[in-house]
């Protein structure tokens, strides 16, 4: 893993009339790494992510993105901006009307390809995120949970990104498809060379995925490192969560048997 950080974001503050959800938050993230990011409900977790890639406007700091300043990108930033990450969000947000593959070609269209290079590459993203061939022609309605993520992670994967945001990505997953997305996750960040900003609740994915992980509370970055650093941290919300019962089960193997 190569240490610069590919996002950096500093003092950002954000906020929704009155309600401040951010207030002088400090995060860089490093090329290459899977950084894990957790708090309890509410701390602002899919916030942050949304303003990092340009769907919620902060009310005060910076935002940058491989030298890009994402808040007042040049023309040419701009540009570079499109293809330099990949979303998926918490339910896939597939569009209903369109088939998986139509789903994944979605980010391709303002490109120069010729509709059968597009479905093409559609059907390499779909076969990287694992669902079997025939999936590309199933509407979402008629896929799992599960197959809705992969849909999702294969739409975010479309453009050949540098970094791909991952919201909850094993919320509402059985045990055994976690697991599976887990290694997924992991498989395509080392072989593609991705970073992946990844916010969870599940301590099993942390485990299994993250090189490091951010903690948010109190409006900001409260901790970031490995799972052994946080552990040691004395505050008592990181304390509780990085040592608690169910900690203990995902992170100790002893306690797991
Ligand atoms: N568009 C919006 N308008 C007003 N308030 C919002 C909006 N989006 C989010 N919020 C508020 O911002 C706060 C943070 O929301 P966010 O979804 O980022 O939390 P989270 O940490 O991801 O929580 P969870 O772990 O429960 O998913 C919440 O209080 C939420 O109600």
């Amino acid at each position: 893993m190569v240490s610069d950080p590919i996002i950096q974001i500093r003092g950002l503050r954000t906020q929704f009339g009155p309600k401040v959800i951010h207030d002088g938050l400090d995060l860089d993230v490093m090329r290459g790494e899977i950084l894990g990011v957790v708090g309890g409900s509410g701390t602002g977790k899919s916030v942050l992510l949304r303003s990092i890639v340009g769907l919620l406007r902060p009310a005060a700091g910076t935002i940058t993105v491989d030298g890009i300043d994402v808040l007042a990108p040049s023309a040419e930033g701009r540009a570079r901006l499109g293809g330099l990450w990949g979303v998926m969000f918490q339910d896939g947000a597939l569009f209903s009307t369109l088939t998986v593959c139509e789903n994944v070609e979605v980010p391709m269209r303002p490109l120069d390809l010729s509709p059968p290079v597009r479905r093409a590459l559609a059907e390499l993203k779909i076969s990287m995120s694992g669902l079997p061939p025939d999936a590309g022609d199933k509407f979402p309605s008629e896929l799992s949970g599960g197959m809705k993520k992969r849909a999702g992670l294969a739409r975010a994967l479309a453009l050949d990104p540098a970094i791909v945001f991952l919201d909850e990505p094993t919320a509402g997953l059985d045990p055994i498809g976690a697991a599976e997305f887990d290694r997924l996750i992991r498989g395509l960040t080392d072989a593609l060379g991705l970073t992946v900003f990844l916010v969870t609740h599940d301590l099993d994915t942390l485990h299994a995925c993250c090189d490091r992980i951010a903690v948010l509370a109190e409006k900001r970055v409260l901790a970031t490192g490995t799972i052994a650093e946080l552990r040691r941290l004395s505050h008592p919300w990181v304390h509780d969560y990085f040592n608690g019962p169910r900690a203990r089960a995902a992170f100790d193997p002893a306690t797991k048997a």
